[in-house]
């Protein structure tokens, strides 16, 4: 809360609803905050004051506002809150998406940016994601056959982790129909609901010893067994590196450990194994399942809109071939595909809110000052919905960015899904070809039939908040091969 003498010293705060004692604005937030926040902010204006119990924050609702804080101000507004969840295993101290920007967290934002996910590493990387997505079209092929009903969130929550986890170390976690593959899919979105859950300890720093949720206690038990993971891949490579006698060559593997590895073996960068470790964390718990549910959502829209589909799957048909199978370098060929990605991440952004950010000192905006330690939330769901932007904003047309060069790279402020500026996601080029070839990948060659009972357009697509899968109805279809 900020306290009178602060407000004072601070000048005009952006207007917002009334805050009650203690708990301020938190029950005003409802179930889905980005909606309930959209709608107050129509009343309030595009910079709003709010209190989440103690935290003092300023949500931001337009492309003008947004482009005043994340580009003219970017500096002053790249820090971040750091919630309990965050400090288990001191993983804020080392990890890019809590460090403040100074030397370490530039330092993996250039490993990211220059190494990770570089066109040239990318390329590099394709085949390994390749074979990962034939794995995906056998299985529904395979459920065609049998005549079994595929839960479509649960293939692209495998197929993600799976790319993920092969661009990353080379390995797979889970397969279609493994034993194995039940346990890790809990495990993971046991960790992405910790991460993304609500905490009470966040809104009340005093609570935050008592972690009266005990999510803290579970960030610590999860957050370790992925960091102990991680250590036994790192070791089994570091161990093969050094056994594998130069002349003999054996083949250089083609990921992103291998990049690191090196990194850290070379003199240009200082990295340590346990950098790699909770880098590792932070890159498979934020590319994860935000693909995978926007994967789930635009096949929920184009299931719902059966025009649509038949138009992207007409495009792949014309450009790719029947029996031909899509890579990487088609993406640009493909324009009715791009736009329907643009589309689902205009309508549905599964970071409505982008991730916190927080401000370094006073900054003044539009004759409102913004204290020191404000929590910023930047509504990228109100501004897709906000028809003073765009044309009937709550229906999915994906056309509407065919004669329209507007992008989500971080330039055109009415389409951030990925952010802008400093803190922008650095995943966003590897993130960009995988929704391509998993939507691609799911509906070339094939038919798919709604099940009766995930009919109900509400019921498949609202997004929870906090975590972006389980939907309130699992997206289920029957394929058919053409
Ligand atoms: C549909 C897919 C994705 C979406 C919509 C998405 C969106 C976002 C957003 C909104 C942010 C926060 C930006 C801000 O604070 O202003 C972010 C940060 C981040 N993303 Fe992504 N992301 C996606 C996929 C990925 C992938 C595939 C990776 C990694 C392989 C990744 C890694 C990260 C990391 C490490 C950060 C934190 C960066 C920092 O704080 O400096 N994301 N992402």
């Amino acid at each position: 809360w900020l306290s009178n003498s602060r407000i004072r010293k601070s000048g005009k705060l952006p207007p917002g609803p009334y805050s009650f004692p203690i708990i301020g604005n938190i029950l005003q937030l409802g179930q889905y905050p980005h909606q309930s926040l959209a709608k107050l902010s129509k009343t309030y204006g595009p910079l709003m004051s709010l209190h989440l119990g103690s935290i003092y924050t300023v949500v931001v609702s337009s492309p003008e506002a947004a482009k005043e804080i994340l580009q003219k101000h970017d500096l002053a507004f790249s820090s971040r809150i750091i919630t309990a969840a965050g400090q288990a295993h001191d993983h804020h101290k080392i990890s890019m998406v809590f460090l403040p920007v100074g030397s370490q967290w530039s330092k993996l934002r250039k490993i990211c940016r220059e190494q990770l996910f570089s066109t040239h590493r990318l390329v590099a990387s394709q085949g390994l994601r390749q074979d990962k997505l034939r794995k995906l079209r056998d299985h529904v092929q395979e459920c065609c056959v049998s005549g079994r009903v595929v839960n479509i969130g649960e293939v692209s929550f495998i197929t993600t982790v799976n790319l993920m986890s092969v661009t990353l170390f080379s390995v797979d976690f889970t397969d279609f129909g493994s034993d194995t593959t039940q346990e890790w899919k809990e495990t993971i979105e046991a960790l992405i609901d910790i991460v993304g859950c609500p905490n009470s300890a966040d809104f009340f720093p005093v609570l935050k010893r008592f972690d009266p949720q005990g999510i803290k206690k579970e960030a610590d038990f999860y957050f370790g067994k992925f960091l102990s993971m991680f250590e036994d891949i790192i070791n089994q490579r570091l161990e093969s590196r050094r056994t594998s006698l130069p002349h003999h060559h054996s083949p250089k593997k083609n990921d992103l450990l291998q990049v690191l590895l090196d990194i850290s073996e070379g003199s240009d960068y200082e990295l340590s194994s346990n950098d790699i470790k909770h880098l590792l964390l932070d890159l498979f718990v934020a590319g994860t399942d935000t693909s995978a549910s926007t994967v789930e959502l635009t096949m929920t829209e184009l299931l719902l809109n059966p025009e649509k589909m038949s138009k992207a799957k007409d495009e792949l048909k014309n450009v790719i071939g029947d029996n031909n199978q899509i890579e990487e370098a088609d993406i640009s060929r493909l324009p009715y595909l791009q736009a329907v990605i643009k589309e689902i991440l205009r309508y549905q952004p599964v970071g409505p809110l982008l991730v916190p950010h927080k401000s370094e000192h006073d900054v003044e905006i539009n004759g409102y000052t913004i204290p020191k330690n404000t929590q910023v939330l930047i509504n990228v769901w109100a501004m897709g919905r906000d028809a003073n932007l765009w044309l009937n904003p709550n229906s999915f047309e994906p056309e509407r960015f065919l004669d329209n060069k507007v992008d989500f790279k971080g330039r055109d402020f009415e389409l951030i899904p990925f952010g802008s500026g400093r803190r922008m996601c650095p995943g966003l080029p590897l993130a960009n070809r995988m929704l391509h070839m998993m939507v691609a990948s799911l509906i070339h060659n094939f038919d798919w039939k709604l099940e009766p009972e995930t009919k109900t357009k509400d019921g498949n697509t609202t997004v929870k908040f906090g975590t972006a899968h389980n939907k309130a109805v699992p997206l289920k279809a029957l394929p058919t091969m053409l």
